[in-house]
């Protein structure tokens, strides 16, 4: 054994110790946080509702706990900073102190660790000697060390060197599936963003393979952790661009230790529906397009109509009444001046119409034979008799967003009268679809404009009715618990009730929010941002009015007709020129030897952009393979098997144009037994998997096979981006098949 060898595994044996201290000390905290639990799931449920709040209160926040604690059982301590000082500071997941508050190892997140991911030797922040210290389970396997400060390190440290980047050897490993967190080697780069302010709109533009999907969840946790006040009520709420996606990333968060964030993706932000249907690429352009905003509001108006044939002739008890047009109009147009939603003018409109047809009555009747009682009885008579009813909802009906957008789309009368002086007659009939159709992620954007419009969804007498009822409910409850405490005199029953009414339900800030449409979240993420549509900006900027914001994306990736191609076009609107940019410059995914070649496309397709720079050499140069048009299936199918054998337990996609989709799912699932040729999240457990080149936005492989080129290019209007997204997707090895000639930029 060398000195070196010998002095390397001495450091390796202080680790060893100082990390198995450190997962006995959260096998404490775990065992003790589980008792307390324990302790209060086993508290008497009697007792009052204050009392059982708290206990639920405290069940809670011993649970997040315990989850917290049992998040960061894997790589819980991955660094150690030797300061200019004398001391030394482990870095690690969560923050760990003894029972004496001696600290053990402090958080990734805090101030002191900031130094970890950004001392340089030309900026060394105090710092002498960084150090990562790689683990396996609980084992300590490797140690690697950067000098920062020669002149400060001692002779006898100056031996304890250890090579080999940490960063390398974790873009190297084999790809999983799923996204694994980055703490143990954040770049400068991407720690200055990660750190950046809570407030305002950061726009994150960056490359293939920058980071950007890492950096803008790493960010999350760091808000969250820092802002734990204003944000743990409020909640983050990360929007992705598909749920395989969202598979792929979920694990991200809890790793890090953060429970309150909802992910989603675009097509699951409206509550109670969930967008399975894609539009064809014209028609979603054209529901993002901001022109809807009209043609909804002017849909919503329709819907507050004049009697067909000017009048209605109804029967009230043996009473007939007319409403004729003067009196709908008046009442329309009292219900218009209120400027209130929809379903809640409708109040205004429902009490003109039932004033008018009382009038009618009491005349009718004889006026001085009727005293005030008799009059409200005769409203309510109106309110509830089924013939006024029925024409009221015909006036002026209660409507759901989704009620309004279905009925809009399968009547070619109503969508003519809506988009009428907005949209072409083409346009138009591309809107048209039958009734029972399901929804759209294109449609999202449109309910939550149609939701804001009609306002609140329950209809305002049953809503009302509703109210009464737990009023009554909850005072009845309240004398019953007075009378058992023998507290009354002392408390009313209304005030006790008003106090059960404020108190918190149990649910995570991420369940209540899932729910509510009109939750204000305290900080919105939003990767893959280039994406969405000027419509969908409008629902975003809806769930955030605080506009905190992380947006994190590359416009020269757009695949949607709608999506952005600059971010100030895209933030214009709504905030004007108040939000700050970032840049990523480094990709870590793809190898050199790819970027090279997908760089000529990027050049094409986006002249001004600065190619992000690949960090690493894979050592395997693209291969492109030629063949007859009738044999392309078949080749692909065969590249596809060849590479699974070489990537062994790593994952393989096949990303096809959709025109040969069929045939290409057809000849791989014949060739390869295991492959999953459908997209969605099952696709990320599969060995190979075929894909679109949207279903594999955000993702990566070890190895990818790219189909056509030609045929992604000529597939759509962004097709170019396509093809760059298409070759941008590998970390190792890429195999193009083609049997139309390349592309230009491939030549
Ligand atoms: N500092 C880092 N340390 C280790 N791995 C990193 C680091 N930064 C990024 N990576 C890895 O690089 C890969 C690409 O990251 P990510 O998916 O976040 O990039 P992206 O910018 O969102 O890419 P795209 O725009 O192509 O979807 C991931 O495997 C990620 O884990």
């Amino acid at each position: 054994m060398s000195a070196e060898q010998a002095t390397g595994s001495s450091e390796l044996a202080r680790e060893r110790e100082h990390v198995a201290l450190l997962y006995a000390r959260l096998d404490e905290l775990r065992e003790r946080t589980a008792a307390q639990l324990d302790a209060v799931r086993r508290q008497e449920v009697t007792g009052t509702h204050q009392n059982r709040s708290e206990r639920d209160a405290f069940a809670t926040l011993h649970t997040d706990r315990l989850a917290q604690l049992w998040a960061v059982e894997n790589g819980l301590c991955f660094g150690r900073l030797d300061r200019a000082e004398g001391d030394r500071l482990y870095v690690g997941r969560l923050g760990l102190s003894d029972d004496q508050q001696d600290q053990l190892q402090v958080d990734w997140r805090t101030p002191a660790a900031q130094a970890f991911y950004r001392a340089t030797a030309a900026h060394p922040e105090g710092v002498v000697r960084r150090r990562h210290i790689s683990t396996r389970g609980r084992v300590v396997t490797g140690v690697d060390d950067e000098v920062l400060d020669l002149d400060a390190l001692s002779e006898a440290d100056k031996e304890t060197l250890n090579g080999e980047a940490a960063l390398l050897a974790a873009l190297a490993a084999r790809r999983t599936g799923r996204m694994g967190d980055i703490v143990a080697t954040i770049q400068a780069e991407q720690d200055r963003i990660i750190r950046d302010e809570l407030d305002g709109i950061l726009v994150v533009q960056g490359g293939p393979g920058t980071g950007k999907t890492a950096v803008a969840l790493h960010r999350a946790a760091y808000l969250l952790y820092t802002y734990r006040d204003r944000l743990a009520r409020r909640g983050v709420l990360v929007i992705g661009p598909n749920p395989a996606f969202l598979r792929y990333i979920e694990q991200v968060l809890p790793s890090l230790g953060e429970t309150d964030v909802l992910l989603t993706s675009a097509a699951g932000l409206f509550p109670g529906v969930e967008a399975t249907a894609e539009d064809e690429p014209e028609v979603a352009r054209l529901k993002g397009d901001l022109r809807m905003v009209d043609v909804v509001a002017a849909a919503v108006r329709d819907r507050q109509r004049l009697p067909r044939g000017g009048r209605l002739e109804l029967s009230v008890d043996g009473d007939d009444v007319v409403l004729d047009r003067q009196v709908v109009d008046r009442a329309r147009q009292r219900a218009r001046r209120s400027r209130r939603p929809h379903n809640l003018a409708r109040r205004t409109f429902v009490r003109e119409v039932v004033a008018a047809l009382s009038t009618q009555i009491v005349a009718k009747r004889g006026a001085h034979l009727l005293d005030d009682e008799d009059l409200a009885e005769i409203r309510a008579e109106l309110r509830t008799d089924p013939d006024v009813r029925e024409a009221l909802d015909g006036l002026w009906p209660h409507l759901t967003p989704q009620r309004l957008l279905a009925e809009l789309y399968a009547d070619r009368g109503a969508l003519s009268r809506a988009c009428r002086d907005v949209l072409t007659a083409e346009e138009t009939a591309l809107l048209a679809r039958p009734s029972g159709s399901p929804w759209t992620v294109g449609d999202v954007a449109l309910l939550d404009e149609a939701a804001e419009l009609l306002g609140s969804d329950a209809d305002p007498d049953e809503e009302e009715a509703l109210r009464r009822e737990q009023e009554r409910r909850e005072r009845a409850y309240a004398e019953e618990v007075l009378g058992v405490l023998g507290l009354d005199g002392y408390v009313s029953a209304e005030q006790l009730a008003s106090r059960y009414a404020a108190a918190p339900d149990y649910l995570t800030t991420a369940e209540r929010a899932a729910g509510d449409r009109e939750w204000a979240f305290g900080h919105v993420v939003v990767d893959e941002a280039q994406e969405l549509s000027p419509m969908a900006w409008r629902l975003v900027m809806r769930r955030c009015p605080t506009k905190s914001m992380t947006l994190v994306g590359d416009v020269a990736q757009t695949a949607a007709l709608a999506g952005a191609r600059s971010w100030q076009e895209v933030l214009e609107p709504h905030a004007g020129t108040r939000w700050r940019q970032a840049e990523l410059t480094v990709n870590y995914r793809t190898p050199a030897e790819v970027m090279e070649l997908a760089n000529r496309v990027l050049a094409g397709l986006a002249p001004g952009v600065e190619p992000a720079r690949a960090v690493r050499e894979s050592g395997e140069p693209p291969v492109v393979v030629a063949v007859p048009a009738g044999a392309l299936a078949e080749r692909v199918a065969v590249a596809a098997a060849e590479e699974q054998a070489l990537v062994g337990e790593g994952k393989v996609a096949v990303l096809a144009p959709a025109s040969l989709l069929p045939a290409v799912r057809a000849a791989v699932a014949a060739a390869v037994p295991d492959a999953v040729v459908e997209g969605g999240p099952k696709a990320l457990d599969a060995p190979v998997a075929v894909l679109s080149v949207r279903e594999s936005k955000g993702l990566e492989f070890d190895s990818v096979v790219v189909v056509e080129p030609a045929g992604l290019v000529a597939g759509s209007a962004r097709g170019t981006s396509d093809l760059y997204v298409a070759l941008t997707r590998t970390t190792r090895r890429l195999t193009v098949v083609h049997a139309e000639p390349l592309p230009d930029a491939l030549r």
